[in-house]
């Protein structure tokens, strides 16, 4: 199986998928290029949340293909693709959604002591993106101490603080208020540029959507187009898409 000839990182190839029969995702082909920010809008229910669970290998879809690099994401065996989603993804969620026997910075180290990183380090990591949202004296805390938007800037500095190749953000900033929403943007935005993460968010409010480099809108499960077509950043290549 040969992957498409194309330079995208992360690729999505006629995506068909139906949730109990309901037509989910019909035909949806997008691709993302490295360090790239692409956000995936539209109105809710428009298939955002299953596409990013296509893209990580969470759910299979029913026809079509997901590649990352040369890897066929969709053909992988369920402990393949947890393998793939532990080396190479971070996940955003719009809920923050933390281990609660752990504190800050144990869960936003997480993923790299899961990955076998020292155990000083992974704190260095994990402190050092804490510190970025101000919690950096809540570190020892655990989840059930601190408010809800420090819970959810947990999660992002644990998303970012592994640098994976590509952070998949679901909704990121719903939980925070607008200055806390600005500013956690802010943190992810300068993360991918800085470590050349790509970045793909869910969202279907159009600040968040504006950080990034395109937009592709989905509405009833087609990828209606780019939105918008934000101007090329320096060193970046521009996202495809074809439905
Ligand atoms: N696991 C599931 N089982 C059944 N139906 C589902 C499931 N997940 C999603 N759906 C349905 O699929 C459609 C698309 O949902 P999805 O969450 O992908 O869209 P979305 O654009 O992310 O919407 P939202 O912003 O509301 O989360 C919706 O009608 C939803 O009810």
């Amino acid at each position: 199986m040969a992957a498409p000839p194309d330079n995208d990182l992360l690729r999505a190839v006629g995506l068909h998928h139906a949730h109990h029969g309901s037509p989910v995702l019909t035909d949806v082909t997008l691709g993302v290029r490295a360090g790239e920010i692409l956000a995936v809008t539209g109105p809710r229910a428009g298939g955002k949340t299953t596409l990013l669970h296509c893209l990580s290998g969470q759910l299979v879809p029913d026809t079509g293909e997901i590649w990352f690099d040369e890897m066929p994401v969709h053909s992988l065996t369920l402990s393949q693709r947890e393998r793939f989603r532990r080396e190479h993804l971070g996940w955003i969620d719009s809920e923050p959604h933390l281990v609660p026997e752990l504190s800050a910075w144990e869960n936003a180290a997480l993923p790299l002591l899961l990955r076998g990183t020292p155990r000083r380090a992974a704190k260095a990591a994990a402190m050092e993106w804490l510190d970025r949202f101000d919690l950096g004296p809540l570190a020892r805390k655990r989840p059930h101490a601190l408010a809800y938007a420090q819970r959810q800037q947990v999660c992002v500095a644990r998303a970012i603080a592994m640098e994976p190749a590509v952070i998949l953000a679901d909704e990121p900033t719903v939980a925070l208020r607008r200055p806390g929403r600005a500013h956690a943007l802010r943190t992810l935005t300068s993360a991918a540029r800085s470590h050349d993460i790509t970045v793909v968010i869910a969202t279907s409010d159009a600040d968040t959507a504006s950080v990034a480099d395109r937009t592709v809108r989905l509405s009833d499960g087609r990828a209606d187009g780019e939105a918008s077509d934000a101007p090329e950043q320096e060193g970046r290549a521009a996202c495809s898409l074809s439905v």
